[in-house]
């Protein structure tokens, strides 16, 4: 495929012609361009190492595949100002309205290059068509992943407070705390009953919908899609044994929240992979609300924080004696259950913790 003149031989290209260089000049070109911008974004301005390392494997499955091509007769083939494209630009193409537009913009522009590289290489080697064609389905899932991250950092706040609590033991009483909670404005509340028939926890998932509508405070049901669907709950929670995220979303629809458990750093990634909108990492410390054998601890919080930007919440045995040491390895949202459900306080106890995590370390 080196030899221009070669491949007419043999009636393999019809032509491996000018304007077939041409094409795949600016086509490689505008690729490895769009990806860059993305990159760029993705490292300098969310820092964020695992989004980085993803989009490196894109690039550097592009320049191999794109070596099989020699350099020469592309750039010799090249003609900027005979190019007619370059006086055709649209108003659109110098304006972008935010992060999210210009990564949208780019993914485009990388997607369309790798398709026009794909198709004009079948007129030269199907495997290297084969493999533009991969590269057009990694540059998909990693849109999935790089705009997910971007729209859920700004969906919950640097410092978040998540509140996980069960149905408490009636109807009126769990209005009354859930009212509590709201008036504190944790960010997030996650309704946890595991003993509660389906009615009844419908019943307290539609009245802290009620409660929560309007508020700052968002709802997540735990576990079951389908209650939260019929509740009209913001999202749900789920574990590393229960429905996939995408099951999930098939579930509720666009624009729900799923949030992932996640207990290892390549759990967290998978996570990230899957599309998730946050993570839950733990267990941290001992809990008295679920039982574990084993506990990442802080050390797991602080390889989340050192490469994950997606929204991470530490979570198991938080109360306001320890908080420090999670706001200390760099993160500022912690899920919390015990520490706020039996507090005398727990308004008191939400304030502190945030205080806590307000003035914690950097970079979160
Ligand atoms: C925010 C948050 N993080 C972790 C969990 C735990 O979910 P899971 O592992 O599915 O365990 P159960 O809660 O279902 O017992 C959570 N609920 N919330
Ligand atoms: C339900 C749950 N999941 C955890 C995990 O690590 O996945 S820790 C946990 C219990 C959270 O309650 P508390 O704040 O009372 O410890
Ligand atoms: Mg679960």
């Amino acid at each position: 495929m080196t030899d221009p003149d070669n491949l007419n031989d043999g009636g393999l290209p019809p032509t491996m012609d000018i304007s077939l260089w041409r094409t795949l000049d600016a086509s490689a070109n505008r690729a490895s361009e769009g990806l860059r911008v993305i990159e760029d974004y993705v490292r300098y301005g969310q820092n964020d190492v695992f989004l980085t390392t993803e989009l490196k494997t894109l690039r550097h499955q592009l320049d191999s595949t794109l070596q099989k091509f020699e350099r020469a007769p592309a750039i010799q083939s090249r003609d900027t100002f005979g190019d007619v494209g370059t006086s055709v630009q649209g108003k659109l193409e110098q304006t972008r309205s935010g992060w999210a537009d210009l990564l949208t913009a780019n993914f485009k522009r990388l997607q369309q290059a790798l398709r026009s590289l794909e198709e004009h290489a079948k007129l030269v080697d199907g495997e290297v068509a084969a493999s533009f064609e991969r590269g057009r389905y990694l540059s998909y899932s990693l849109e999935k992943m790089v705009m997910t991250t971007v729209a859920a950092s700004q969906l919950f706040p640097q410092v978040s407070i998540y509140v996980l609590i069960d149905g408490g033991d009636d109807g009126h009483s769990f209005d009354t705390f859930v009212a509590t909670l709201v008036d504190a404005e944790v960010d997030v509340i996650q309704l946890r009953d595991k003993k509660l028939d389906d009615r009844t926890l419908l019943a307290r998932a539609q009245s802290l919908r009620k409660r929560t509508a309007g508020t700052s405070t968002k709802m997540i049901l735990n576990d079951r899609a389908d209650l939260a669907k019929v509740s009209g709950a913001d999202g749900v929670h789920v574990g590393q044994e229960e429905l996939t995220v995408s099951q999930v979303r098939s579930v509720l629809g666009a624009g729900k929240l799923v949030g992932v458990s996640t207990h290892s750093i390549d759990q967290a990634r998978q996570a990230v992979r899957d599309g998730a909108d946050y993570i839950g990492i733990g267990p941290t410390f001992p809990s008295g609300t679920k039982n574990f054998e084993a506990f990442p601890g802080v050390e797991l919080l602080r390889e989340v924080a050192g490469e994950i930007t997606l929204p991470g919440f530490a979570i198991g045995g938080i109360d306001p004696s320890n908080i420090a040491e999670v706001a200390a390895v760099g993160i500022r949202r912690v899920a919390v259950a015990g520490s706020v459900t039996t507090a005398v306080d727990p308004g008191a106890v939400v304030q502190a913790m945030r205080t806590c995590l307000s003035t914690g370390s950097e970079n979160s």
